[in-house]
């Protein structure tokens, strides 16, 4: 059995080694030659997967290692009687951990020592947004959920508990967690057009981590020329690897589509589909990450009594994520030409520092307030008093 693999999914010889003989190409020029004699495709983000790339080919399955599934044509597959599996919920931690980052810059920038004042308005409350609502609101957040397809599902009762996206929008962080749909009762493409944009104010800031035509990227570029623009946080991008180096410099901080990308994030892509791909193909799955997981560089932190609760947050977010070091190296590539810019752009991605989720770091707290307790907690890092 031969598969066809992007060469940027972790792990693979770890999970699909015993399942056949595996082929690797890169993700982004994968053609219809690459694949024709392939029986499993295995891909991330940035390979179309349509009619042109399989129609020639022998695929009866194709796993995608990605939460984002708008580069798979997933109705031709179905016409085909092509297998198809994603891997939801993946990294959702991994973006989450991102946007807090985030918010602690932000806090840090207004020079605000409680965070818990920003109100942050989530729009797409599913496995990302959820996740990160979950830790706002345990860390004492006041957060406005935005999903009108789970609102419309929702007992009348609940449905109160969403709010629509013009209020949203008004929140001191409006953050984006939507899936980037074309068609149907609640398309995302350019969601935030120009007179959405119109409406946000220079003391907001908007962070996108869901799929770059979610915003209107030329209208976003002429609103943050005007006078009293919001501040911008861009880890997606229109017509990724090629972006427009304007909006990056526009952008406060502007990262190579990263926000997913820990290494727990990346890793729980391949498992979750060795597993469906095993159980395609009727094989047991026994492997599980957290047994190809190495120990991470850094494990343990110390804090005592003499550090603000704030301050020792935003060391330990930022030891594990900080979106400013991929900004720096994004910004980087801006002197290039434009094809030497993409290049720079997927290579950032290739070549990602191996960055570990929060829990993979014990907290150790000598004398702090309960309080402190919690917050770590709240933000999913391992605890020793
Ligand atoms: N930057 C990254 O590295 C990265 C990583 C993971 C996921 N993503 C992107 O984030 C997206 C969301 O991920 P997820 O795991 O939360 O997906 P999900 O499917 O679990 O949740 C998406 C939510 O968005 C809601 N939604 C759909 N249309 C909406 C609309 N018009 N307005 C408001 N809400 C709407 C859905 O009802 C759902 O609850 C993915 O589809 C992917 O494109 C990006
Ligand atoms: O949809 C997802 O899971 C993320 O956007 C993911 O991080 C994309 O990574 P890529 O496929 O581009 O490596």
């Amino acid at each position: 059995m031969l598969i066809v693999a992007d060469e940027n999914i972790p792990l693979l010889d770890s999970f699909f080694g015993d399942i056949g003989d595996i082929r690797q190409v890169p993700g982004r020029t994968m053609s219809a030659t690459d694949v024709q004699d392939a029986d499993i495709l295995l891909v991330r983000s940035v390979t179309r997967v349509n009619q042109e790339l399989l129609a020639n080919s022998r695929v009866r399955f194709v796993g995608t290692c990605t939460i984002g599934t708008d580069h798979i044509d997933q109705q031709w597959l179905e016409s085909a009687g092509i297998s198809f599996a994603a891997a939801p919920g993946c990294n959702a931690n991994s973006v989450a951990e991102y946007v807090l980052s985030v918010i602690s810059l932000r806090a840090e920038k207004l020079c605000e020592d409680d965070w818990t004042r920003l109100s942050v308005g989530i729009v797409g409350a599913g496995n990302v947004g959820g996740e990160l609502a979950h830790k706002l609101e345990r860390l004492g957040f006041d957060v406005v959920i935005c999903d009108p397809p789970r609102a419309e599902q929702s007992e009348e009762e609940d449905a109160k508990n969403f709010a629509s996206l013009d209020e949203a929008l008004k929140c001191d962080v409006v953050t984006l967690h939507t899936p980037l749909v074309q068609e149907g009762d609640h398309p995302t493409y350019h969601l935030l057009d120009a007179s959405r944009l119109a409406a946000l104010t220079a003391d907001q800031l908007l962070i996108n981590t869901s799929r770059g035509e979610v915003i209107d990227s030329a209208a976003l570029v002429e609103r943050l020329a005007e006078a009293n623009p919001p501040t911008v946080v861009l880890d997606v991008w229109e017509h990724e690897p090629r972006i427009n180096p304007e909006l990056v410099e526009q952008a406060w901080i502007a990262t190579p589509h990263v926000a997913g990308y820990s290494l727990e994030g990346k890793v729980q892509g391949s498992e979750m589909i060795y597993q469906a791909l095993s159980q395609y193909l009727g094989l047991p799955a026994r492997k599980k990450s957290g047994q190809f997981l190495p120990e991470p560089a850094l494990s343990k932190l110390s804090f005592t009594s003499a550090a603000s609760e704030m301050d020792a947050a935003r060391v330990a977010i930022r030891s594990c994520c900080d979106p400013r070091r991929d900004d720096a190296r994004l910004r980087h590539s801006l002197g290039m030409s434009s094809d030497e810019r993409g290049q720079a752009f997927d290579r950032l991605r290739r070549q990602y520092p191996v960055r570990r989720e929060f829990s993979s770091l014990k907290i150790q707290l000598k004398g702090t307030s309960k309080s402190a307790q919690d917050t770590f907690r709240a933000l999913g890092f391992k605890i020793k008093l």
